[in-house]
């Protein structure tokens, strides 16, 4: 499905929690929704759902409005941090509503990683730990098979190793069957390699949407000597640089193979300290 943001404005109050973002969203992909705390991540991922309205602005998604628009809504799951399901539901109760609401719900795959996260069908919401309450959440948004599943922090208590699973199993279903998944994560280290899309907002801004093999390709961090690098970086694309002792370390736009070439120590730069370069002390545009 496609999604067409255009300048996409929230406001809480005097609070611009969203300042008039444009971008599109033309194919099924793994996108990393990032940026810091109070971005706008989750207004976003609310709008998107039908869940709130904007305050100017538009998504459009394959040419219609979410809000109000039970077409719309039952092809997109939201998953979040937590207060995904009411408390005094059962697990199995939340699973049949959920079979109900989505129309592609995989039933198989929900039972089997009920399984898997060890979930009792017959406890409570209210009654589960965090992480239990995270995996159920998980198994919604992987079973429902939602064109568009949006996923929010979905994790808040589970292990490592329950995380692990989670990724292997996104992976696979999205191997198997190709959808458009928004991911929003502070754990970036641990999911970049499953991004093929990167989105950056900062302070309500969009301040990069990028292909995300071309961030890793493309993008290197230069050092040695200041001069032979400050050379090296001339009229290139600079996200950041640091000077020490007439050494210099420059983030930029350019191929390991050209730095190299040039005499400089490269390194690539992983995408969660891309995302904090981009975003350190600078404000949105
Ligand atoms: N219901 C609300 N009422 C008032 N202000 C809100 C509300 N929801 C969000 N905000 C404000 O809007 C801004 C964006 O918040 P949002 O939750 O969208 O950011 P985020 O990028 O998801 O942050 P985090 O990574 O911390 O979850 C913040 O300044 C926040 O305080």
């Amino acid at each position: 499905m496609k999604i067409e943001v255009k300048n996409l404005a929230k406001k809480y109050g005097n609070n611009e929690a969203l300042k008039g973002i444009s971008f599109t969203l033309e194919e099924p992909k793994i996108y990393g929704l990032l940026g810091r705390n109070g971005a706008g991540k989750t207004t976003f991922m609310e709008i998107l759902a039908g869940q709130i309205l904007a305050s100017s602005g538009e998504i459009k998604i394959d040419g219609e409005h979410p809000f109000d628009n039970q077409r719309l809504t039952e092809s997109i799951c939201l998953i979040k941090e937590g207060d995904n399901f009411k408390k005094d539901l059962k697990v199995k109760n939340v699973l049949k509503i959920a079979s109900y609401f989505y129309p592609n719900w995989d039933g198989q795959l929900a039972e089997e990683l009920t399984r898997e996260y060890n979930l009792n069908m017959n406890a409570k919401v209210k009654s589960l730990s965090k992480g239990m309450g995270s995996a159920l959440g998980i198994i919604v948004g992987l079973a429902s098979k939602a064109p568009i599943t949006v996923f929010d922090e979905p994790y808040i208590g589970l292990d490592a190793a329950a995380r692990k699973k989670f990724y292997e199993i996104l992976l696979e279903e999205y191997e198997n069957e190709k959808r458009t998944i928004i991911f929003s994560t502070h754990l970036i280290d641990e999911v970049s390699l499953l991004f093929e899309e990167v989105l950056i907002l900062q302070e309500g801004s969009l301040i990069m949407q990028e292909d995300a093999d071309m961030l890793r390709n493309n993008t290197c961090a230069v050092s040695g000597p200041a001069d032979k690098v400050e050379a090296f970086i001339k009229g290139k694309k600079v996200i950041e640089s640091k000077k020490l002792a007439g050494m210099m370390t420059a983030y930029v736009y350019g191929t390991s193979e050209e730095a190299r070439e040039f005499g400089l120590e490269v390194e690539g730069i992983p995408i969660q300290d891309l995302m904090i370069y981009l975003t350190e002390g600078k404000k949105g545009a």
